[in-house]
């Protein structure tokens, strides 16, 4: 039995989090949910975005599957829940994956998750603020490691994202880069992050495994998702040595939280990437999702005027459908040994 923790947020968070427990719960018995409180109610609570009690129990799960906050600007000692988890459990690999789910294609893109702007707080003046941009060696080696085993695996290679022509820090991190690929044998190709945002919305699906700092992945992210279709489809993993997070990379979208509209399909591929990091069946989850999407009625992001769970109840039904023998060996094992029921397939 694997034990997951649940943060499901505000906003549309836990909407889009009811779909993708419901969707993983089609797939396999061999999750139970945890639920935890997270957020900016909890800070106005006891002044921090997550209680000390909840992360020690949080460390001890096997993954954890999140919503959606909305971080207010401007309020004294507020740090963004998200961020706290990803220095806390120390999440140093964001990986995000922008499909195209009608033939198959990605953007695949690994955001240092740590380090960056994101490194420490800014400090303010009256006459003037600092934020600090840091890399470490160690935050640079792991991350660039993460990155080329991805390419090894995807038989691809890497596109380095800086703007080392300035920065310091990006001299640095790239000298790292750079010695790795060539000690591991991958290939590296370099783009300087102003010029590559025209190379990713002229020409998105040729870039190997993209590979850039926080602040640059985080704003390359959400513009490659141009080419998703929404926003609200794309998935990501925040991966650790210990432990991964798994959310969709939209937002708490509090304009349209509670009108049973928003797409959970972000969510659902989160808890896919989620499943195959347990060693468990998440490819027939993305499967499932991409025949949905071919022909299904999708969410108002999308053009369509299907509700959430509308979106969320086809793509089980799809599940269903699976003939054990059209998915992988994995899942017909899990048959045979008698720990998927069985039901599913009457
Ligand atoms: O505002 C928040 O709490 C989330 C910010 C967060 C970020 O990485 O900056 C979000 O934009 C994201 O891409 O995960
Ligand atoms: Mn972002």
């Amino acid at each position: 039995m694997y034990r997951v923790a649940v943060i499901k947020g505000d906003g549309i968070g836990p909407e889009v989090v009811d779909s993708a427990i419901r969707v993983v719960n089609s797939v396999t018995d061999r999750i139970r949910f945890y639920e935890f409180e997270g957020g900016f109610e909890v800070f106005k609570r006891i002044g921090s975005p997550i209680s000390e009690d909840d992360l020690k129990e949080i460390r001890k799960m096997d993954a954890i599957l999140f919503g959606a906050t909305t971080t207010p600007f401007n309020v004294p000692g507020y740090r963004s829940l998200i961020v706290t988890l990803r220095k806390e459990l120390d999440l140093y690999a964001n990986l995000r994956i922008i499909p195209d789910l009608s033939n198959g294609k990605e953007i695949v893109i690994v955001r240092e998750n740590t380090e960056g702007l994101y490194a420490r707080d800014g400090i303010g003046f009256s006459d003037r603020a600092i934020d600090f941009r840091i890399i470490t060696l160690e935050g640079a080696r792991r991350i660039a490691k993460f990155a080329i085993n991805l390419a090894k695996e995807r038989n691809s290679f890497i596109t380095f994202v800086h703007k080392a022509n300035v920065l310091k820090g990006d001299r640095f991190f790239r000298e790292i880069v750079l010695e790795i690929a060539e000690r591991e044998g991958v290939e590296v190709r370099e783009a300087i992050i102003d010029s590559f945002m025209i190379k990713l919305v002229k020409n998105p699906w040729d870039h190997g495994v993209i590979l850039t700092e926080n602040m640059f992945g985080d704003i390359i992210s959400d513009l490659a998702t141009i080419h998703a279709g929404s926003i609200g489809i794309v998935p990501s993993g925040n991966y650790g040595d210990e432990i991964a997070l798994f959310e969709p990379i939209h937002g708490s979208a509090p304009d349209i939280a509670g009108k049973g509209i928003a797409n959970p399909i972000g969510a659902i591929l989160s808890a896919a990437m989620m499943l195959d990091y347990l060693g468990l069946n998440g490819k027939v989850v993305w499967e499932a999702t991409r025949r949905y999407v071919r022909y299904g009625n999708l969410t108002p992001d999308m053009g369509g005027t299907a509700t959430t769970s509308e979106v969320t109840k086809g793509i089980i039904s799809e599940i269903y459908s699976f003939d054990p023998f059209d998915i992988d060996e994995i899942w017909v094992e899990e048959i045979r040994l008698g720990r998927i029921p069985l039901t599913l397939w009457r």
